[in-house]
């Protein structure tokens, strides 16, 4: 075994698509998901993978140190990848308690066990994957670099900008080798239907409104998953030590436009008549605080790396409905709450 890599949060979204890419492509490696597997996660989205040899699973919380512990020592952890984290803003407003729990000492206790652990502490890696929303709300203009200064402006945002701090803090502190890199929207197969995306997917087939949150004109970059867990490779391979890495899509679009394009590839695809999905438009109350725009300048890791992402936006969203469509059973069961039986009976 070169390297026995912990990934916290690979059966969420975004770490799934790591997960899978890493034990695919690295056999090699030793590949540990640790996941709490909170109501984003889903071992389901790796069962094409979980028989792999070089892959295995712990089912452990990060804010448990003692477990932790545990963790690096019966895998000899060499690595981190650390993307276990809560992610959804709108529970960060009605519960910011959470995001302090996992986001902030859940990475605390990451890092803890890790400086202890690893007694050489340049010969290990711990790689810190974050968002973009740490920059805080950019106007019409500019770009998030790697040296804009951080200003969070939501419970969640705070949380993230807090455990990147921490994770500088330990480089600085205790010599520890680490990298962070903070990207702006994924989208992709196997993403949480409350976020805008698989959530407008979800509500288009099952004729039920799309809440668009104030007017609609809130911009977001999106960058589909699998670019996203190519950029995280290059990163743990050829990262600078204690270098930030920008990733992002150069993809700005409103929400309101979002919307209407899934409505318009949902009515061709559903047989429908063109407008009748963009009829389920419902124009709701705004997100408090909401950040009007993020945007990423990725030339550094272009630059550095030779990272850009592979796909066009409109293959990407094309993937991305077909893939949901192809699913509704995943849909049906991440939404009606039953994923633990459905875990309990599938691996239980
Ligand atoms: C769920 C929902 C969202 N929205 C709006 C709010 C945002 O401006 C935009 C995208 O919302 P969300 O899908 O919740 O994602 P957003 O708040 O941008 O944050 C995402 O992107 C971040 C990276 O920028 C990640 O760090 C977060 O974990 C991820 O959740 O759509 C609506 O208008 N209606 C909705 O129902």
């Amino acid at each position: 075994m070169q390297k026995s890599i912990l990934i916290t949060g690979g059966a969420g979204f975004i770490g799934s698509h790591v997960v899978r890419l890493f034990v695919n492509k690295y056999p090699d490696y030793r590949i540990v998901n640790l996941d709490s597997l909170t109501y984003a996660g889903n071992l389901e989205n790796l069962k094409d993978i979980d028989q792999a040899a070089n892959y295995h699973f712990s089912k452990v919380d990060i804010a448990h140190e003692e477990l932790l512990k545990e963790v690096f020592n019966d895998y000899q952890v060499t690595e981190v990848i650390h993307l276990a984290a809560e992610s959804h803003v709108d529970r960060s407003i009605s519960d910011p308690l959470a995001f302090v729990k996992t986001n902030v000492i859940g990475t605390v206790n990451l890092l803890n066990v890790a400086r202890e652990f690893w007694k050489d502490k340049q010969n290990h890696l711990f790689y810190h994957v974050s968002t973009d929303e740490v920059y805080g709300s950019l106007d019409e203009g500019g770009y998030f670099t790697e040296k804009t200064p951080y200003d969070p402006q939501s419970p969640y945002s705070a949380s993230k900008a807090s455990s990147d701090h921490f994770v500088r803090a330990y480089a600085n502190t205790y010599g520890l080798k680490t990298v962070i890199s903070n990207c702006s929207n994924n989208y992709g197969p196997n993403q949480f239907p409350e976020k805008l995306i698989p959530l407008c997917i979800h509500n288009i087939k099952n004729n039920k409104p799309l809440p668009v949150y104030g007017k609609g004109e809130n911009v977001r970059d999106w960058l589909y998953v699998e670019d996203h867990a190519r950029a995280i490779d290059l990163i743990f391979h050829q990262g600078k030590p204690g270098a930030t890495y920008n990733v992002g899509g150069f993809n700005e679009w409103k929400n309101i436009d979002i919307v209407r394009l899934l409505c318009k590839i949902m009515d061709k695809k559903l047989g429908r008549k063109p407008g009748e999905s963009a009829d389920l438009i419902t124009f709701v109350k705004d997100r408090a605080g909401h950040d009007l725009r993020y945007a990423i300048d990725a030339d550094n890791i272009k630059n550095e790396l030779g990272w850009e992402p592979s796909l066009t936006f409109e293959t990407g969203i094309e993937k991305t409905v077909d893939w949901y469509l192809n699913n509704q059973d995943w849909l049906e069961r991440v939404t009606s709450g039953d994923y633990q039986k459905y875990y309990e009976q599938h691996y239980g």
